[in-house]
C-alpha cells in the first residue's frame, strides 16, 4: 500500500548560526551520544508533520485503512489488538463509499499534501528575496543560476503590483537575515504520501545533523501530533544514524503570538464583510476526538483548544471586537461519544435562539481540506441556513499567510537550542504525555 515518493526539500541561504535560547513550551527532545557539531558542519532539517490525505477517490479506501490501523486512532484494548488490522479493514470498506463521495465534491482527492508543499515553499523562502502579490508570497532566488531570467521576471510582477507591498516584504527578509538560518523543509505524512518514513530516509541520506519536527497541528491530540510522534520515534530506536542525531520536537504551539494574531487577523477580515459585524457570532469549529482520549488517556487536546479559543478572543477583544462566540466539535465518526457540544447540534440551537449573522472558524487546521472545504462550507452551512441562520461566512485556513509562515520560522528557532544530545527522550513541557 505504500511507495516512495519523492520528498519536497528547501534551502535558506546559511551565513552562520547564532541562535538564542528561548523558553519553548511544548517542546520535546530526544537524541544520544552526539558530538557538539560547528555551526559550520551544521546541517538543519526541519521536519513538517501532518496526516495527509487520499489524493484520488481511489486511494480512499487504502488511507483509511491506513488511518484506522493507527492503534492511535482505534484504541483498542492490549487484549483485543490482534484485531486492528482485520478492523481497518472492515471500517475502511464499509466507510469508503460515503467517503469518496465527499472528496468527490471537492475535487475528487484532498489538497493537503499540496497546500502543505506550498507550506514548505514559504518556509523555504523566508530568506530569498522576497515580496507580496495579492495574499501570496512571491520569491526570486537571488545570486541563482537562473539569475538573469527571474531578475526580469521579477522586476515585471513587482511593476503590475503594488510597489509598497514588495517593501514591507523587504523588511520581513531583512529581520530574518539576521537569523541567518539554513534549513532543510522535509513533509511527513502520517497516512498517505510522502510518509514519515520516507521523510525520513531522506533525511538520513542528506546527512541532516540536526532536526526540529513541527507538527502542523497547532493543538497536541494523541490522535495526530501523538500518533506522528509515535511512529517517528519507532523509527529512530535502533538506528544507528538516527539515533545520535539531536531532535527537537514541537509538541503544540497554539499559544504563539503569530499564530494567534494571524488567527485574529483572519477573523477580522472576515468580520469586516458582514453588513453588522458588531452582530456576528464568532463559532469555533475544532476537530473532535473521542471523550475518552480526554478523561481516560488524559489527551490535552480539549483544554489546549479551550485556551486557544480564549486566547484569539482576547487578542480580538484588545482590538475593540466585542463579538459573542462559541466553540463546538466536529467531524464525528463512529458509535463513541466524541467531545461536545457537537457542532451540528450547536447550529441548529443557535438558527433556533435568533443568531442570524455566524462566522465559522475552523479551529484544527492550518490548510483546508475535507472538514472545511465539504464539511463545513457545504454540510455545516446548508444546516445553519437551514436553521434561521441567515448571514454565514467561514474563515479560511491559514495556509502560506506570511505572519503565520514567519511564526513558523521562529517556532524552529526556538526550538533549536532543545535539539541536545539525549540518551532518551525527555519532555519539557507542561505535557507528560510525549510518546
Ligand atoms: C486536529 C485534527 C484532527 C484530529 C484531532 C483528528 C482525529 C480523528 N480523525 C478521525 C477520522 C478521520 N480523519 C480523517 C481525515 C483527516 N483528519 C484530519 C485531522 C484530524 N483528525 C485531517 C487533516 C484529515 C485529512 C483530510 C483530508 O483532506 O484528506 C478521515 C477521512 C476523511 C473524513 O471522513 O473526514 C477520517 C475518517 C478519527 C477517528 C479521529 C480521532 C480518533
Ligand atoms: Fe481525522
Amino acid at each position: 500500500m505504500r511507495a516512495p515518493s519523492s520528498l519536497t526539500a528547501g534551502l535558506l541561504p546559511k551565513r552562520n548560526l547564532n541562535l538564542q535560547a528561548n523558553s519553548a513550551v511544548g517542546v520535546c527532545i530526544f537524541g544520544g551520544n552526539c558530538e557538539e557539531k560547528s555551526a559550520a558542519d551544521e546541517k538543519l532539517g526541519v521536519l513538517l508533520l501532518n496526516t495527509g490525505g487520499p489524493e484520488t477517490l481511489n486511494d480512499v479506501q487504502p488511507f483509511l485503512y491506513n488511518l484506522f490501523s493507527d492503534p492511535d486512532v482505534i484504541r483498542l484494548p492490549r487484549l483485543f489488538k490482534f484485531l486492528q488490522r482485520p478492523l481497518a479493514k472492515l471500517v475502511s470498506i464499509l466507510l469508503a463509499p460515503r467517503t469518496k463521495k465527499r472528496y468527490a465534491a471537492i475535487g475528487g482527492g484532498s489538497p493537503l499534501r499540496r497546500l502543505t508543499d506550498e507550506q514548505v515553499k514559504s518556509l523555504d523562502k523566508l530568506e530569498w528575496f522576497t515580496f507580496f502579490s495579492g495574499e501570496q508570497l512571491c520569491f526570486v532566488r537571488v545570486f541563482s543560476l537562473e539569475w538573469n531570467h527571474i531578475f526580469c521576471f521579477s522586476l515585471l510582477v513587482m511593476c503590475v503590483y503594488r510597489l509598497e507591498n514588495f517593501f514591507a516584504a523587504d523588511a520581513l527578509r531583512m529581520a530574518l537575515e539576521g537569523k541567518n538560518l539554513l534549513a532543510d523543509v522535509y513533509v511527513g505524512m502520517r497516512y498517505w504520501y510522502p510518509f514519515v518514513e520516507e521523510a525520513v530516509e531522506q533525511i538520513k541520506r542528506d546527512g541532516i545533523t540536526k532536526l526540529v519536527v513541527l507538527p502542523l497541528f497547532p493543538q497536541f491530540s494523541i490522535s495526530t501530533t501523538g500518533s506522528s510522534i509515535r511512529v517517528f520515534r519507532q523509527i529512530f530506536e535502533g538506528d544507528a544514524y538516527l539515533s545520535r542525531l539531536p531532535v527537537s520536537v514541537i509538541l503544540s504551539w497554539y499559544q504563539r503570538q503569530g499564530y494567534i494574531r494571524s488567527m485574529a487577523d483572519l477573523i477580522e477580515i472576515e468580520l469586516a464583510k458582514f453588513a453588522k459585524p458588531e452582530e456576528v457570532m464568532i463559532f469555533f469549529s475544532a476537530h473532535g476526538v473521542p471523550i475518552s482520549y480526554v478523561e481516560d488517556a488524559g489527551d490535552p487536546y480539549k483544554d489546549q483548544m479551550e485556551e486557544c479559543v480564549y486566547l484569539i478572543m482576547q487578542e480580538l477583544k484588545a482590538r475593540g471586537n466585542g463579538n459573542d462566540h462559541t466553540l463546538a466539535y466536529q467531524s464525528r465518526v463512529g458509535p463513541l461519544q466524541w467531545l461536545k457540544p457537537y457542532t451540528a447540534e450547536v447550529l441548529v440551537e443557535l438558527g433556533r435562539k435568533g443568531v442570524k449573522s455566524l462566522l465559522a472558524v475552523p479551529i484544527s487546521f492550518v490548510s483546508e481540506h475535507i472538514e472545511t472545504l465539504e464539511e463545513i462550507d457545504i454540510g455545516y452551512k446548508d444546516l445553519a441556513l437551514g436553521s434561521g441562520i441567515e448571514n454565514w461566512r467561514r474563515v479560511p485556513a491559514l495556509g502560506c499567510t506570511p505572519s503565520f509562515i514567519r511564526d513558523l520560522a521562529d517556532a524552529v528557532i526556538e526550538a533549536l537550542p532543545y535539539a541536545k544530545a539525549q540518551q532518551t527522550w525527555r519532555v519539557t513541557t507542561e505535557e507528560s504525555d510525549c510518546p
